[in-house]
């Protein structure tokens, strides 16, 4: 395989994990935390890959930080974080490509929960971008006998699915701490598949890359898994606990509490009807109860399953 300089930004769960997996590919990896020692632009210097695996809220001040740096020209990013910047409504790769208009730009996203990944249990993801050689170039530095990496042409569809999900994880996490059972659960991964293509083709994305690994893949995993934080955010509000509260002691990033804040905002601003998203925000804002978000979606105006 050839040997490629990895520069990870951010040292959180999934950006230790996908340093661990380049490291076991052989490349020569450099990792770069706030907190650490080292300077960006110690890190990120003769770097083939710089990934971003740093929480939505950090994203564009790090970009810029890097755009005062000097790169390659041929320098690769990729974008691991699931998130939506609220001012812009941009997705990671948007932001990263309005910075770096003329370097490639890779998303990498998929049913990956870092945990598993970390303990070598087999997973697969989708890296995708506009530039095919760029994606190919990743999926090859990637890939490994526990990591099987896919391309796909659609980055923002792809990045959109990841991003997405989340709001449906903290309605499937109520769902369950409910005890609702297996058809409520069915019933509302369904229909959050329904909003987030919905609200995905605003963005451009294609259908189809929803129903894929980084897609549905992704929402299944999320919403099956107590490892998921948005999940969890949602299981324990169903016991009762506050969003403060459950935010204090989670571990990590629940990117789906500011991502279901954005989608309304955009909702609201294109008449799209989002009722699980919406439900979920009202939650979040401590509008309703979780009982009381049940019922609100249970007694809709009775409708045709496609169409508004
Ligand atoms: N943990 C997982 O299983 C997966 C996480 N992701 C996504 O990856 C992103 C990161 O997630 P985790 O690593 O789990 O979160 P985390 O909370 O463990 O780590 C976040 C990282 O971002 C850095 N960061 C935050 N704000 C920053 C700023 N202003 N400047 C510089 N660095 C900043 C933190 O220092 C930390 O290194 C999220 O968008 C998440 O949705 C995607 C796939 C899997
Ligand atoms: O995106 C993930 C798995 O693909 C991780 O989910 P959480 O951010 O909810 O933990």
């Amino acid at each position: 395989m050839q040997e490629t300089t990895i520069s990870i930004l951010g040292a959180g769960a999934w950006g230790a994990s996908l340093a661990n997996l380049a490291l076991a590919n052989g490349h020569r990896v450099r990792v770069w935390s706030r907190q650490g020692n080292e300077t960006l632009a110690e890190v990120i210097k003769d770097a083939d890959i710089i990934l971003s695996a740093i929480s939505m809220k950090g994203v564009r001040e790090v970009a810029l930080k890097i755009q005062s740096l000097t790169l390659p020209p041929e320098t690769i990013f990729v974008t691991a974080t699931k998130g939506l910047e609220p001012e812009t409504i941009y997705t990671p790769s948007q932001i990263w490509q309005s910075c770096f208009p003329n370097h490639p730009v890779v998303v990498l996203s998929g049913p990956n929960l870092s945990k598993e990944i970390d303990q070598s249990l087999p997973a697969a993801t989708v890296v995708a971008s506009s530039v095919d050689s760029a994606a190919a170039r990743v999926q090859l530095a990637f890939s490994s006998s526990r990591f099987r990496v896919y391309t796909n042409p659609d980055p923002v569809g792809v990045e959109l699915g990841g991003t997405l999900k989340n709001v449906i994880a903290i309605a499937a996490g109520v769902c369950d701490g409910l005890q609702l059972g297996t058809n409520a659960k069915a019933a509302l991964v369904t229909r959050g598949l329904t909003e987030i293509i919905r609200i995905g083709n605003c963005w451009g994305a294609k259908t189809e890359t929803f129903y894929g690994l980084s897609g549905l893949g992704d929402l299944l995993a999320t919403c099956n898994s107590a490892l998921s934080r948005n999940y969890q955010v949602g299981y324990q509000l169903a016991s009762g606990e506050t969003l403060t509260q459950i935010l204090a002691k989670l571990p990590g990033t629940a990117e789906g509490v500011n991502t279901c804040q954005v989608l309304i905002q955009l909702a609201r601003q294109q008449n799209i009807v989002m009722p699980i998203t919406e439900q979920v925000y009202r939650l979040l804002q401590s509008e309703v109860t979780p009982k009381q978000a049940l019922d609100e979606l249970m007694l809709r105006d009775i409708k045709p399953e496609y169409g508004y």
